[in-house]
């Protein structure tokens, strides 16, 4: 069984149909990639899987169950968490005041706080810092390590590299790799050269219909089936 199976997903926003068929299946472990243009509907996948938006028809089977129709916050405490694209930090709080409020009790475990200064050491070393003061990178980690400060299945990651220098899109695929050990990812990106050093299974978005799915070494070996479904290797 997947741990996260969307079948026949249709989401409307309004009046407009922006997804049409989204049906893949994303297995435990390792990282998923969730590849597509501009507008494709990637953002809209994440938010229909977390309650944002409420696709109809289509179901979200998460570790088998419909969840498709449930409240986001009955979606997170089945352990599903989610990074927007716009990192949902606060940036007048400092880095430990973003991470007690994303814990459940407001404490932290010791454990996880290891892990999560073992994995971003910079959040460590700006603990007391306001989180606006932090690079582009560091806010990035910030808003990871708030999805995993409690123990979750899932994670849903948009667009995690957009902005960012090649040399913090280094470190952050490395720190996303020893995550994703422990919690599966669910990644979208528009940067392939970091999502075919991540991922194990992908999945191409285009015009809010799944086009493609497979291995992602596969994929990455075939560059005319990458220029016929993303236009990237011009
Ligand atoms: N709130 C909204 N109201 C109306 N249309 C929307 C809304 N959000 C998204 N859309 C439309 O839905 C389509 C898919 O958007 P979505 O953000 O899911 O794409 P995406 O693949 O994530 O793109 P990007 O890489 O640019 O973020 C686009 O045509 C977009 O204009």
């Amino acid at each position: 069984m997947s741990l996260l199976s969307l079948q026949h997903m249709k989401t409307s926003i309004g009046q407009y149909h922006v997804l049409h068929d989204v049906t893949f299946d994303v297995p435990e472990g390792g990282v998923f990639v969730l590849l597509g243009r501009n507008g494709a509907g990637k953002t809209t996948t994440l938010r229909s899987i977390m309650g944002l938006w409420t696709p109809s028809p289509g179901s979200v089977l998460f570790e088998g169950a419909d969840i498709s129709g449930l409240h986001a916050s009955a979606i997170a405490r089945k352990g599903i968490a989610y990074v927007p694209e716009n990192m949902g930090i606060f940036g007048g709080l400092t880095v430990e005041e973003n991470l007690v409020l994303a814990t459940a009790k407001g404490k932290f475990d010791p454990a996880r706080l290891k892990r999560i200064y073992d994995l971003f050491p910079a959040l460590e070393k700006f603990w007391t810092k306001q989180a606006w003061s932090l690079s582009g990178g560091q806010k990035q980690m910030l808003s990871v390590a708030r999805a995993i400060i409690e123990p979750r299945r899932l994670i849903l990651i948009d667009e995690p590299t957009k902005g960012l220098a090649p040399a913090i899109i280094d470190g952050m695929a490395e720190a996303f790799l020893e995550v994703g050990q422990t919690t599966t990812i669910l990644l979208v990106e528009q940067n392939f050269n970091f999502a075919k050093r991540l991922g194990q299974g992908m999945a191409v978005i285009d015009d809010g219909r799944i086009v493609h799915t497979g291995s992602m070494a596969a994929f990455a070996a075939d560059t005319k089936l990458q220029d016929q479904l993303l236009s990237l290797s011009a």
